[in-house]
């Protein structure tokens, strides 16, 4: 398979070449070639298959550089009960008979979705590099999930290092001490003055010195990483599965969306053939998913202009996979995928001016590719939490509360609406006493976490600083290294 650039570049190598590359150099996302699909008769043929087996036969079509026994074996090691804590990894649990259930994405090591993608990035970087002979020094941005379940990923992997941005004070507390307490040669936190989507341009900026990328070896771990978002696409296959619906029955899929690295995964799924009938989009406060999907007009929030909620993974103005999705529907209106027209658009969104589709053929692509849209607010979360606890005796966090809340008014009769579970109550925990009163299980790994004493270092937005300090610390890791 090969992949190329969502602004234009062809070529940019096979899986692992993407895997270790990240953001393209012509500053867009990598995407595959072509999407492969299943026909009726194959998805029914991954009915029955265990997480890795599914995981094997989802992401295969996608790796063809990557011998078949060793990819078994990375996937056999990823998706184990000991990791995830449940023998299906994502088990598929009912909210009674409302015809809504939760897709438990969020009991491996960090406690949110992240991780059913980053183990397995995990995994996949050690052996491409060591294969290969490399090092890869990852630059992420988090808004509280993706940090922690990066760095606990990276553990103790030799060949990689991983400098992770986070804004500074916007995350929760258990979030902060997840990451901050942390204390190994190869993790570096640096808390950014500033919100999510400035750490995020600060990654890509940095990627987008090409001299800078190559000298200091810099990868992603971000969803602008393709292994993420295809790695998110299996537990779609997975949920869908576990509902036991008659072949080719249609099921929805509800997705708490920040950076849209989720949802898109969904849409991948369905792109390949799976039977997903509407994606519903569920945003909080920072809506403007919300405001494309009802409108036609996509306009990034200004860093000024990203609230702060109750729902803070979420707190996103400029959803970085929206590129790849449209990216697609430009293949669905032009009948051809145009990376020519992304780059236009993408220079717009750049210099924050609004990509208004609205009366386009791309208009009749978007509404064709079935994504409908609902936001919610803190009153909306703390009620829905206390609702969902009450009927169902479950307790949720509030990313998850988002999505249910926004799921209900999609239901439609007779099709079931999968809510994606996100991340454990435990990670907002002062959220969910607000709700329910009362405080949210912690697993004992856990126990005190936020008294523990935190390192990371406080950066102004600035380039040129981050630049600095990465090229500093590697530096000292490499006299280390050699005595
Ligand atoms: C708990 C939680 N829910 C939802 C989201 C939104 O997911 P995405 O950014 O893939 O849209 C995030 C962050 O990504 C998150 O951490
Ligand atoms: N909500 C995320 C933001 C980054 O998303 P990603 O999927 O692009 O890594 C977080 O928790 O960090």
């Amino acid at each position: 398979m090969k992949y190329v650039s969502t602004r234009g570049a062809q070529n940019l190598g096979g899986f692992c070449d993407v895997l270790l590359l990240g953001l393209a150099p012509d500053g867009g996302l990598a995407m595959p070639g072509r999407i492969p699909t299943f026909g009726p008769e194959q998805i029914e043929a991954l009915r029955g298959l265990s997480y890795p087996e599914l995981a094997y036969a989802v992401m295969r079509p996608f790796i063809d550089d990557i011998p078949e026994t060793d990819l078994k074996r990375l996937l056999n090691d990823t998706y184990r009960a000991e990791v995830f804590g449940h023998p299906d990894i994502a088990p598929l649990t009912a909210l009674g008979d409302s015809g809504l259930y939760l897709l438990e994405l969020s009991n491996g090591p960090s406690l949110a979705f992240k991780d059913m993608a980053m183990q397995f990035l995990g995994q996949v970087f050690e052996y491409v590099l060591e294969r290969r002979g490399e090092h890869l020094n990852i630059l992420g941005a988090t808004s509280g999930d993706t940090g922690s379940a990066a760095e606990y990923a990276m553990l103790g992997k030799a060949r990689v290092n991983v400098f992770m941005l986070s804004p500074h004070g916007r995350m929760s507390a258990f979030q902060q001490a997840q990451m901050f307490s942390l204390r190994e040669p190869n993790i570096f936190n640096i808390a950014v003055e500033g919100v999510f989507d400035d750490c995020q341009d600060l990654v890509k900026a940095v990627n987008a010195d090409a001299g800078f990328k190559e000298r200091y070896e810099i990868g992603a771990v971000n969803s602008i990483n393709w292994a993420r978002v295809l790695a998110q696409a299996v537990y779609y296959f997975k949920g869908y599965f576990a509902l036991g619906l008659p072949a080719g029955a249609e099921a929805d899929f509800c997705v708490p969306s920040g950076n849209f690295g989720n949802v898109f995964a969904g849409y991948l799924a369905r792109s390949m053939g799976l039977p997903i009938g509407q994606l519903v989009v569920a945003s909080n406060e920072n809506d403007v998913l919300h405001e494309f999907f009802t409108t036609g007009t996509y306009h990034v929030r200004p860093a000024a202009r990203v609230a702060v909620t109750s729902s803070p993974s979420m707190d996103i103005g400029k959803a970085s996979n929206f590129e790849r999705y449209l990216y697609l529907i430009t293949g669905a209106s032009l009948g051809t995928v145009s990376g020519a027209q992304t780059l236009a658009w993408w220079q717009d969104v750049g210099e924050g001016r609004p990509v208004n589709l609205a009366g386009t053929p791309h208009w009749d692509a978007v509404r064709a590719s079935r994504f409908v849209a609902g936001r919610s607010t803190h009153a909306d979360r703390l009620n829905t939490i206390r609702e969902v606890d009450a009927e169902f005796g479950r307790l949720i966090d509030p990313h998850t509360a988002d999505g249910v809340f926004v799921a209900r008014p999609h239901r439609r009769s007779g099709v079931p609406m999968v809510c994606l579970e996100t991340a454990l109550p435990i990670k907002f925990e002062d959220t969910v006493r607000e709700a329910v009163g009362r405080s949210p299980e912690r697993p004992t790994k856990f126990g005190g976490i936020e008294a523990l004493e935190r390192q990371f270092t406080v950066m102004d937005n600035d380039v040129e600083a981050l630049k600095a300090f990465v090229a500093g610390r590697l530096d000292d890791r490499r006299r280390d290294a050699q005595g």
